[in-house]
């Protein structure tokens, strides 16, 4: 490349330019063999049909283990595909089928069990060195008993046992241990094969289990299993507890310190109210014959409903005044208030039908489901109450099948607590309510040794292809890339519209222990697998949190809170309307051929359906951020095989910024020190710009070329800045007075996008701050997510940058980037290679967010001796950790790409630029 200073690059309209938004057709013409190795081997790659990752410089890899994945290629269909669910093979996927615990109760059948991974990671030179200079060995600092994996919740009714039989079989769960040729066409050896059980199913189909799959039940004490359950969820899931009153959830903080003693009510087909004091320290201390199974058995006679689900939704559109008794029927119409009383309060329920000279014909069968409802949950609270109150209680947590996430249920039995307690007692519930017997079953089974699993090493998925619909497509969640996008079309097939839904307005009370009816959802019906409203828990037993919070137990990562109805529908309109630019750039990606539109096709279903699901209840999946709906798309997409949407703008982004880094450099290198800091740091904000994830930003990409529009933005970085600390950070860098402070020891750089954010804006930030002997560390994705750069792509880009920096060069060698002599040096002699590293680590997430309490070792072990965190970008500094608090130094570099954040966050608008400098707290 011919030499161009840097009035000149911000000034050019050069022939190497292109548009920001064409299609790479052009990259024969690439000059940098780079791209070229790359698309070599992914051409190689899709003659074989596999799905690997790739890197730049054309190597194939794993993916990180830190998310595992589906391995598909070669699968194939064992027998006949005409069947309704047909066994797949998946002779490459290393997931194996390892545990599996059922609870057998009276109604419904829960079934856990967990598909454990082999640790993937490859140990490539750039980790090994990485490993070595940070003092990651390799057991890592604890020894886990347990391989990575993931945690599956499946729920039958017990009435259709042969379907769970099926299920159990067809995905070998019963083959404990024996996992290593499955697919092949002997079936496994069950000889002695043993299963966890609990509930009175355990004793009552022991037998067909037997039969059947050939395995014994080993019978778990209900009562033990509901409380390790119970005690596991409450330890290691950090939004299991919320409260529900008046239609509003709210997730409750449980202080693992503080948990005991407790009330645990589970509501199944009868009611258990166990005291429990500790792990194993539990009493049952009372309960009721009046429970789910009533109001399914009562329900069934009175209303003729075929399922228990059905009889639920049925009370959905109920006004149950018509048959209860209310205070206002007896008292005229009025209040009972000096009792405390409203009209509207049940006096009797069904009390309506002793003076009524009605046949049960004569009542609508919503109206008596809802009554039913309502008497069996208030009768429920209200037991549950006196009980707590008997042992000195003030904490009740209900459980139980009964529950099923039904609003109108919750605020019942939360009324009945609140009502009879005054306010001092709080009815709580649980988001895996209904699998505690089967978790603590499968807890009861030592070898796989969970028990001591923290928050942070589990990550929550919802993989189901369509979690929220308007049809009646029963059945387990789907399991592997056909199933789902098979799950998929069967709605379109059905001509079922996923629909965003009219958000529910809130549940009302009239304040004096009467309830309105409940407001109807529309009639829409859900999924089997997302009624429980719970995910996959993917266990990754190295995640850690990052060491250098100020406060862990406060941190909150996201900045925007979704649970605000208008932040939600703001949000929800803005992905939804970035979906179809994203399908075809993800089609694209795969070479749009046939397979790749089929799968983008369910992709955006899927997607849309989270959103609609969603919008309905913001809490359905947890407390909800809108980093959490960054990252949701992001895993949707893995979840269709799309590897890396964005690979090509990726690459031709960086060809071109590579292209005219020199000419940076060498001008920035004409500058003084103080001059040259400011022009960094206006160098990230303007390179910043380049998002694809912003709608705004991909508008402007059709008008200009990449340099065109990084000149603009440089033009437009006027000082001050929105936020701007920049004379803090100066004196911190340069000192004041003449006197020179020390530099930073160490300096995490927390990276963003690919092209000119990477190139023309942070690394040569991360050269300065390499001259001045601080060792640098580039944070990046382990997977791809938007556009940004990825840990795996980093070195070759630090290794194209360094063909033309000698202050690059050595540092990147020191820092055991440059492993194959691929760099043209610009000077040979070893003996001058002391310089401080340049590193890159992986973060351990593949989302433009970062929630820095789950991140990879080799981040957090990064992390031990660094004393300077710069996060950039909107994800990183400001969706998430813009309120975070460090014990080091922190740098916040974002420029904001939309207009509403620009106006709620700083009070600004779109474009302007966030320099926050925060000293250690
Ligand atoms: C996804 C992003 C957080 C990525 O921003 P970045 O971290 O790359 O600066 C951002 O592009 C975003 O918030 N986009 C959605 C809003 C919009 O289209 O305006
Ligand atoms: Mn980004």
């Amino acid at each position: 490349m011919a030499g161009l200073p840097v009035k000149r690059v911000l000034g050019i309209n050069g022939k190497d330019e292109f548009k920001a938004g064409e299609n790479t057709n052009n990259t024969d013409n690439n000059k940098q063999s780079l791209s070229k190795a790359a698309l070599a081997v992914r051409e190689e790659n899709d003659k074989v049909g596999e799905r690997e990752m790739v890197t730049p410089t054309g190597s194939s890899i794993k993916r990180s283990s830190s998310r595992p994945q589906l391995d598909l290629s070669k699968a194939a269909i064992q027998g006949n595909s005409e069947e309704r669910d047909p066994t797949i093979l998946l002779p490459n996927q290393s997931d194996d089928i390892s545990h599996l615990a059922l609870d057998i109760g009276g109604s419904l059948i829960k079934l856990v069990y967990f598909s454990r991974h082999e640790d993937q990671s490859i140990d490539d030179k750039r980790k090994k060195t990485v490993k070595e200079r940070l003092g990651i060995s390799n057991g890592n600092r604890r020894s886990y008993p347990i391989l990575g994996g993931r945690l599956h919740f499946v729920k039958f009714e017990t009435s259709k046992i042969n379907e769970c039989l099926d299920f159990i079989s067809s995905k070998q769960l019963h083959c404990v241990g024996t996992n290593s040729l499955w697919w092949t066409s002997d079936s496994p050896s069950n000889e002695n094969a043993v299963i966890k059980a609990t509930g009175g199913g355990a004793y009552k189909f022991a037998d067909l289990f037997k039969e059947r799959l050939g395995v014994s039940l080993d019978k778990e004490d209900e009562m033990d299993c509901l409380v390790a359950g119970a005690n596991f969820l409450l330890k290691a899931i950090r939004h299991e507890a919320f409260t529900h009153m008046e239609g509003q959830k709210e997730f409750v903080q449980i202080d693992h310190n503080d948990l005991f003693p407790y009330l645990l009510v589970n509501i199944g087909s009868g009611v258990s109210m166990i005291k429990v004091d500790g792990d194993g320290k539990f009493q049952r201390v009372s309960g009721t014959n009046v429970g789910g199974g009533t109001y399914w058995g009562l329900g069934r006679l009175l209303t003729k409903c075929k399922s228990f689900d059905e009889l639920l939704e049925l009370s959905q559109k109920g006004d149950n005044r018509t048959i209860d008794m209310l205070v206002g029927d007896i008292y005229g119409g009025m209040d009972y208030s000096k009792i405390g009383l409203s009209a509207s309060t049940i006096a009797s329920s069904f009390g309506k039908a002793i003076s009524d000279k009605k046949e049960l014909e004569d009542y609508r069968p919503e109206d008596i489901s809802l009554s039913l409802l309502r008497m069996i949950s208030y009768n429920i609270g209200q037991i549950s109450y006196l009980t707590a109150l008997r042992f000195g209680l003030k904490r009740i947590f209900f459980g139980g099948f009964f529950i099923r996430g039904h609003a109108y249920t919750m605020d019942t039995i939360s009324f009945a607590v609140h009502f009879w307690s005054k306010g001092e007692a709080q009815a709580m519930f649980l988001r895996h309510e209904g699998f505690l017997g089967a978790l603590g079953a499968f807890m009861s089974d030592e070898k796989h040794g969970l028990d001591d699993l923290r928050a942070h090493q589990l990550v929550e998925r919802f993989p189901m292809g369509a979690p929220f619909t308007g049809g009646k497509i029963h059945g387990p969640p789907p399991g592997n890339l056909n199933e789902k996008i098979s799950w998929m079309e069967k709605f379109v097939l059905k001509g079922t519209e996923i629909t965003a839904p009219v958000p529910m307005a809130p549940t009302g009370t009239t304040g004096l222990g009467g309830f309105e009816v409940p407001l109807s959802k529309g009639g829409t019906l859900r999924s089997d697998a997302s009624a429980l409203n719970i995910g996959v828990l993917h266990l990754v037993p190295t995640l850690e949190v990052f060491p250098l919070l100020a406060d862990p137990k406060s941190y909150e990562p996201n900045t925007i809170d979704l649970s605000d109805h208008n932040e939600l529908e703001y949000w929800f309109t803005v992905l939804s309307e970035h979906l179809p630019d994203l399908v075809d750039k993800a089609v694209a990606s795969e070479g749009g051929t046939d397979d790749a539109k089929r799968r983008g096709d369910a992709f955006a279903r899927a997607f849309s359906a989270h959103l609609a699901r969603l919008m309905e209840e913001p809490a359905a999946y947890g407390k909800l951020g809108l980093a959490n709906l960054l990252e949701l798309r992001e895993e949707c997409l893995r979840e269709f095989q799309f590897v890396d949407a964005y690979r090509s703008i990726k690459l031709r982004e960086n060809e071109a910024s590579l292209a005219v880094l020199p000419d940076l450099l060498a001008e920035l290198d004409s500058m003084n020190e103080e001059p040259r800091l400011l022009t960094l740091i206006e160098g990230v904000l303007a390179a910043n710009i380049f998002d694809w994830g912003s709608r705004a930003c991909v508008d402007l990409y059709h008008k200009g070329t990449i340099i065109e529009i990084y000149r603009m933005s440089r033009n437009k970085m006027q000082r001050p800045w929105r936020v701007d600390d920049f004379d803090l950070l100066k004196e911190r860098m340069l000192g004041s007075g003449g006197k020179k402070p020390p530099p930073h020891k160490r300096a995490l750089l927390f990276v963003d996008n690919s092209g000119a954010d990477i190139v023309l804006g942070m690394l040569p930030l991360a050269r300065e701050l390499l001259r001045r002997g601080t060792e640098v560390v580039l944070v990046a994705n382990s997977l791809p997510a938007l556009n940004d750069v990825t840990a795996m792509e980093l070195p070759d880009i630090v290794a194209e940058a360094a063909k033309h920096c000698d202050i690059l060069r050595k540092a990147a060698e020191a820092g055991g980037l440059l492993v194959d002599a691929m760099v043209n040096t610009l000077d040979d002699s070893k003996e001058n290679s002391t310089s401080v590293p340049l590193m890159v680590v992986e973060n351990g997430c593949g989302s433009p967010c970062i929630d820095l309490r789950q991140v990879s070792p080799e981040l957090a072990a990064a992390a031990k001796d660094a004393d300077l965190i710069i996060l950039e970008g909107m994800g990183r500094a400001l969706h998430t950790n813009f309120n975070a608090r460090f014990k080091r130094d922190a740098l916040k570099l974002a420029m904001v790409k939309n207009q509403r954040l620009a106006e709620k966050l700083i009070q600004g608008k779109i474009y302007d630029c966030v320099c926050r400098y925060e000293a250690a707290s």
